[in-house]
């Protein structure tokens, strides 16, 4: 047998060890697995009204799709402008053709700030969102206002924990992470999604679901955020980013310069499709 016969056989061996270990250990199968990767989709429109129907249909179909599929659809809010570019969404046709009953609501970040403050992504979201549809109180995830922001990471990542383990929350088989099924993101003007900025230690985080940051450079400081591996686990990701002060970062973003450091937002992967919805004057500059 020749050497090159040889080395092709060591490596055959190496590739079914690989499968037998996933095979027999579950957590074999996650240490080799490495994330699947969607296809990303940019979508530019005339303007920030244009991006809002378009949103509202595509996140409806979502919902229909889900829902038919798996009895249930479960959505990540951001806060930001995120929710006003949610409008149309809670207008006929669809406040009328969506089954909300079947939602489940959660939020990707949340400022660690009474649940009534002006601060809260929750109180913006229930005002221009939640409050106009009837996805059942019991569905709504918000964080625990008593806690401290280390406090509520805990809580949160423990309370999806239980409801990976009752089978509420899919998890990704490709990461072990949990699988929402649409990430509703916005994207700040330095790059962040979430509460995951460029210059904080939190977006690289690997392991935990849910992380704190007490000093926030967009203020409040103290905030709870999902991860990365959880954020790319998701089914779906919108990314809407509208106004031409996010042209610069949106062109950073889409196509970065090789070399120079990645921004949060350019680390945003789904593991079904990452769709980006912008206005004319954020897809100025690509
Ligand atoms: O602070 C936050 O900022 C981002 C971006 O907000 P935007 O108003 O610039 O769209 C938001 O996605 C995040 O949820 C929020 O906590």
């Amino acid at each position: 047998m020749s050497i090159a016969m040889d080395f092709n056989m060591y490596q055959i061996t190496i590739f079914i060890l690989i499968i037998l270990a996933s095979l027999i250990t579950p957590n074999a199968k996650m240490a080799f697995a490495t994330p699947q990767k969607g296809k990303t989709e940019v979508l530019k429109f005339e303007s920030e009204c244009d991006v809002a129907v378009a949103l509202a249909k595509y996140t409806a179909d979502l919902s229909a799709k889900f829902v038919k599929e798996k009895g249930s659809f479960s959505v990540v809010l951001s806060g930001g402008s995120l929710i006003d570019t949610l409008r149309k969404l809670v207008e006929s046709p669809y406040k009328e053709s969506v089954d909300w009953s079947k939602w489940l609501i959660f939020w990707v970040d949340e400022r660690v700030v009474p649940l009534d403050s002006e601060d809260s992504n929750f109180l913006l979201a229930s005002r221009g969102f939640l409050s106009k549809v009837p996805i059942p109180p019991g569905n709504i995830y918000a964080i625990n206002d008593k806690l401290s922001p280390e406090g509520a990471a805990d809580d949160y990542e423990e309370r999806l924990r239980r409801l990976v383990s009752s089978k509420v929350i899919r998890v990704s088989s490709a990461t072990g992470f949990p699988k929402f099924d649409l990430m509703l993101l916005g994207m700040g003007p330095d790059g962040h999604i979430a509460s995951l900025f460029p210059t904080r230690q939190q977006r690289y985080e690997k392991k935990r679901w849910v992380t704190f940051i007490t000093d926030s450079p967009k203020p409040p400081p103290p905030r709870i955020t999902f991860t990365f591996p959880v954020i790319n686990a998701a089914a779906e990701i919108a990314m809407v980013v509208t106004g031409a002060e996010l042209a610069n970062t949106t062109k950073a973003v889409l196509h970065p310069h090789q070399g120079s450091p990645l921004l949060p937002a350019a680390e945003v992967s789904a593991e079904g499709e990452l769709t980006w919805f912008l206005d004319k004057d954020a897809a100025s500059k690509l």
